[in-house]
C-alpha cells in the first residue's frame, strides 16, 4: 500500500508581497516542502493537514484563512512506493506570527512564488504553487470587482 500525507501550502502577505512558507527537512535528502505529514489510521486528510501544520510550524486553524474547497493533490513515488499528498491553500492571518519549527526541520523560508518554485524543485510541486498563486490572484481580483464601497 502507498503512503498518504496531507498539509498546507501556507502564504502570507508582507509589504505587498505574497510569500510562501517552506521548511527544510532535518533528514534524508534535506528537501524543502510545505508543512505536511503522514495521515494516521482513522484520521481524515484535513485533520492531518491541521495537526501537521501545528506540529511543524506552530499554527492553529484560527491562525489561518483556509481555501477549504480547492485542495490539490500530488502523486509521486518514494523508494519505489506510490505516495499521495493532499494540500490545501491557507493564508496566515498575522504575517508577523512566528513559525515554531519541530525537530523534523532545521530551517524555514518565506519566499515569493518564483523563488518558492525553485526551492521545492519538483515539477509537480511547482505546478501546484503556480495554480494556488492563480487562485489567490483570482480571489483578490473578484474582491476588487465586487462593487463594494
Ligand atoms: N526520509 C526520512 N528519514 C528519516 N526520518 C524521516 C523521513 N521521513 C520522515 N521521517 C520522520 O518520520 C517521522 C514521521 O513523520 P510524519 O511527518 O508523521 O510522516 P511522513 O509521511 O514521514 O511525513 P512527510 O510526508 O512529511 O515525510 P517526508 O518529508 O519524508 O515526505 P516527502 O514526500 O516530502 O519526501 C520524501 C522523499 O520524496 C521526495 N519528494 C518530495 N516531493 C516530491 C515530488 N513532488 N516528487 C518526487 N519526489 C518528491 C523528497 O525529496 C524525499 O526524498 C518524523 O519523525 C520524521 O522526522
Amino acid at each position: 500500500m502507498g503512503k498518504r500525507a496531507a498539509g498546507f501550502v501556507l502564504f502570507r502577505r508582507l509589504c505587498g508581497e505574497i510569500q510562501y512558507l517552506l521548511l527544510k527537512a532535518s533528514y534524508g535528502d534535506f528537501h524543502w516542502s510545505a508543512p505536511k505529514g503522514h495521515v494516521d489510521p482513522g484520521e481524515d486528510d484535513f485533520t492531518t493537514a491541521l495537526r501537521e501544520t501545528k506540529e511543524e510550524a506552530g499554527f492553529d486553524e484560527k491562525d489561518l484563512i483556509i481555501y477549504r474547497d480547492t485542495p490539490l493533490t500530488l502523486n509521486y513515488e518514494v523508494k519505489g512506493k506510490p505516495k499521495v499528498v493532499i494540500y490545501w491553500l491557507a493564508e496566515l492571518r498575522n504575517p508577523n506570527q512566528e513559525v515554531i519549527l519541530s525537530e523534523e526541520h532545521t530551517e524555514l523560508k518565506w519566499l515569493p512564488k518564483d523563488a518558492a518554485k525553485e526551492c521545492v524543485g519538483f515539477k509537480d510541486n511547482q505546478v501546484m504553487i503556480e495554480k494556488f498563486h492563480e487562485m489567490i490572484l483570482n480571489v483578490d481580483k473578484n474582491r476588487t470587482n465586487c462593487g463594494c464601497p
